[in-house]
């Protein structure tokens, strides 16, 4: 089993998560772990993000540390250095494809439609991020993409919450979903880990319809 297909398969819920400050990330990281959300991804769009992350590898080691926005091969380097065990892109590009392979870092690259999920999956990554997936057409496309790809598994992103998770978490090709909901910048700002914590423990429990 690669290390993605472990990510994936961690938790019903990857959160993705923006950090404004670093001294945020760990009690924020014990929190999604303490609710049974190991898997943490830290978009790479704020200046505090690569510190946040080597923070979270440092002190939280039940956490499973990765990062997202990641869009140039040099992101993939800077994410390795700071920790991250996998790094999570909304799309793929020529570059990025040939920087992932053999990276220290595992490779979750986006797809969006039949061609992108095809083209990824010829270069040998079956485990791809299904995103933006509401705006793309959610689960109805990935249940129309299941029938002639079988073997490629989503983490679908975009536009889910607690409502719409359990109808993606029931779609056949769907190994688990991401989303920012359970760290609304509000509960960030105000640093309110309970509830944060009380966020991740519903999410952990989502299942399939
Ligand atoms: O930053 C990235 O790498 C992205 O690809 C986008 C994020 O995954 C989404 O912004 C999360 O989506 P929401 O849960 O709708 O907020």
């Amino acid at each position: 089993m690669t290390l993605i297909e472990k990510v994936l398969h961690l938790a019903p819920v990857i959160p993705v998560v923006v950090i404004d400050d670093a001294r945020q990330a760990v009690p924020l990281a014990r929190a999604l772990v303490a609710g049974g959300l190991p898997v943490i991804e830290v978009t790479l769009r704020t200046a505090a993000a690569l510190d946040a992350v080597r923070a979270i590898a440092d002190e939280v080691p039940d956490a499973v540390i990765g990062t997202g926005t990641v869009r140039r091969p040099a992101d993939l380097d800077a994410s390795a250095k700071a920790g991250a065990r996998f790094a999570v892109s909304p799309g793929a590009s020529p570059d990025l494809v040939a920087a992932a392979r053999g990276h220290d870092v595992g490779w979750l690259p986006g797809a969006a439609t039949a061609s992108e999920a095809m083209t990824l999956a010829e270069q040998g990554f079956v485990f791809q991020k299904f995103f933006p997936a509401e705006a793309a057409g959610g689960t109805a496309l990935l249940r129309s993409l299941h029938g002639p790809m079988p073997e490629i598994r989503f983490c679908a992103t975009g536009g889910i919450g607690v409502k719409n998770a359990p109808d993606y978490l029931a779609t056949p090709n769907v190994a688990c979903v991401g989303g920012s909901w359970c760290t609304p910048a509000a509960l960030m700002r105000a640093g309110d880990w309970q509830a944060i914590e009380a966020l991740a423990l519903a999410a952990s429990q989502l299942r399939g319809d």
